[in-house]
């Protein structure tokens, strides 16, 4: 049969763009359906607004702190409009930056603006135009989500945020997984009253245990108001120009007025309407489930980035896109492995992790070794008064490997990163304890702690 296409991407976000832009690459006749803005969450919605927000908060922390270093300036006040349209000019210039459109032209790929809907497993239907393709690689990302009780409307999900008129005077935060924590921080600098609900034992359960307590006492010692282990959430209701917001906790009955609440307890895959029963493809709880060639219950359709619930992070989703790519055209060889994904959060104190986490090494091997270095064996974080944070890595029995790093504190993110480009090198943890870092830097914690792990 011939096919309007040899590949059809749905979704043009990190995963879609990345797996069109190497189904071209590859010589495949390739288009990317996207039905609202190619960038998809990460550029418009999620990891560019949320972090501009971060450095929002950064900045006023730091206003508040000048006069400790002998700048005076008078008492900084928030706003908010100004933030919002910051923000949002901040995403049109990274926007511009990615040329998806020179790319596009250069490695001819059709943009086809609109919603799809399977019709088949070869067919999608756009608007009233059918399209079809030897391969499908679904790339639909996912949404927040909103929980099904009353008054759920009154809720702004983590994309409405730039939405809410003003700053909320107190607002509480259902979910504390990445997206709570960080949004946690940014209320918090802002001067906002921050309750932070979650029915997990602890906020950041994937993270590592250590490190998940330490962004808890972080948040507290700020004053935020850290409630883990709640039954569920009852109701939210619209009470005189404020909102009361019901939960349970342990039979108790408990409730807050607040301005907003802010919902960020989960991110099902866009799934609604995407026709995936036409196409006879499977799907698990809210996720489309892959195999190790990311192919779904249909071989010749693939499924990359947040939509198959592996890994949801922009690194992850960019792999798989291409992975998901390169299958399509040459043959499903090609595995995406997600264990050196280097992630974090940009919180107050940030925090990031590479590898396996403690506990998860010890299910492994209760022989492996943990060490942990406070930030404050160098001199850099005293010197820029970030003193509070650690490096935490784990080595396996024979101290020769590494199987994970985690670190809190200022330039979590990088300094794991650069413990991950160790990793990804497959340098030893001798070769690590000898490397040279700059001085005075964060990573030079990670020398610190190699020799430690080293020494016992
Ligand atoms: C607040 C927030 C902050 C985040 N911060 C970070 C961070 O700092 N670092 C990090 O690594 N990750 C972060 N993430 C996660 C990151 O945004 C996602 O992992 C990433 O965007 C996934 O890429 P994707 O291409 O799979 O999906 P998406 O980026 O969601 O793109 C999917 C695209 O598909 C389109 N689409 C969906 N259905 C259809 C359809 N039927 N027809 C046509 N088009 C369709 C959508 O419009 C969208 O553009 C954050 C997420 C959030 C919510
Ligand atoms: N910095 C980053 O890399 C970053 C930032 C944001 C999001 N993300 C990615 O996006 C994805 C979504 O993140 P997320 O934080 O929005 O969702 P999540 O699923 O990771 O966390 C949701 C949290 O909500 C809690 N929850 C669920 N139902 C609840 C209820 N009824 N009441 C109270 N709490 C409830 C869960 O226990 C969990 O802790 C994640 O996989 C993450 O990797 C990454």
């Amino acid at each position: 049969m011939e096919y309007t296409f040899d590949v059809l991407v749905i979704g043009g976000g990190p995963a879609g763009m990345a797996a069109a832009t190497r189904a071209a690459e590859l010589g495949a006749r390739t288009a990317v359906v996207e039905r609202s803005a190619l960038g998809g969450t990460c550029v418009n919605s999620g990891c560019v607004p949320s972090r501009v927000l971060a450095k929002t908060a950064r900045l006023f922390r730091e206003v508040r702190t000048a006069y400790d270093y002998g700048i005076v300036v008078d008492e900084p006040a928030v706003d908010w409009d100004r933030t919002v349209q910051r923000v949002r000019a901040t995403v049109a210039r990274v926007l511009a930056s990615k040329g998806y459109g020179a790319t596009m032209e250069r490695l001819a790929i059709e943009l086809i603006e609109g919603d799809a809907e399977l019709t088949g497993d070869h067919r999608v239907l756009v608007g009233d135009r059918e399209l079809t393709a030897a391969s499908i690689i679904l790339c639909v990302g996912g949404s927040g989500r909103r929980l099904p009780i009353d008054g759920a409307e009154h809720a702004v999900l983590p994309h409405e945020v730039l939405d809410l008129e003003r700053l909320p005077g107190a607002v509480a935060i259902i979910g504390g997984g990445h997206t709570g924590a960080q949004l946690t921080t940014i209320f918090d600098a802002l001067g906002s009253q921050v309750l932070l609900l979650d029915l997990a034992p602890r906020i950041l359960m994937t993270e590592d245990e250590d490190v998940a307590a330490a962004v808890t006492a972080g948040f507290t010692g700020k004053g935020v108001e850290v409630e883990t282990g709640i039954g569920g959430i009852d109701r939210i209701e619209r009470v005189d120009g404020h909102l009361t917001l019901s939960w349970e906790h342990d039979g108790d009955r408990r409730s807050r007025d607040v301005d907003a609440v802010i919902m960020a307890a989960g991110w099902p895959a866009n799934l609604p309407g995407l026709g995936l029963e036409s196409a006879g493809v499977r799907t698990a709880g809210s996720f489309i489930p892959v195999d190790d060639y990311l192919r779904s219950s249909v071989p010749h359709i693939f499924v990359a980035g947040d939509a198959n619930g592996l890994s949801m992070l922009v690194q992850a989703a960019v792999v798989e896109g291409e992975t998901a790519a390169e299958n399509a055209v040459l043959g499903a060889t090609h595995t995406s492995p997600h264990h050196l994904l280097p992630e974090g959060g940009f919180t107050d104190p940030d925090y990031a992790g590479v590898g396996l986490t403690e506990a998860k090494a010890r299910e492994r091997d209760a022989e492996c070794h943990a060490v942990t270095v406070p930030y404050a064996v160098v001199e850099r974080p005293i010197i820029d008064d970030r003193e509070q944070g650690f490096l935490k890595l784990v080595v396996d029995r024979r101290r020769e490997l590494i199987l994970g790093a985690h670190a809190v504190g200022e330039n979590a993110v990088e300094v794991i990163t650069a413990v991950a480009a160790a990793m990804a090198g497959g340098t030893d943890l001798s070769t690590l304890a000898r490397v040279k870092f700059a001085y005075p830097t964060y990573s030079a914690v990670i020398g610190h702690a190699a020799r430690a792990a080293l020494s016992g």
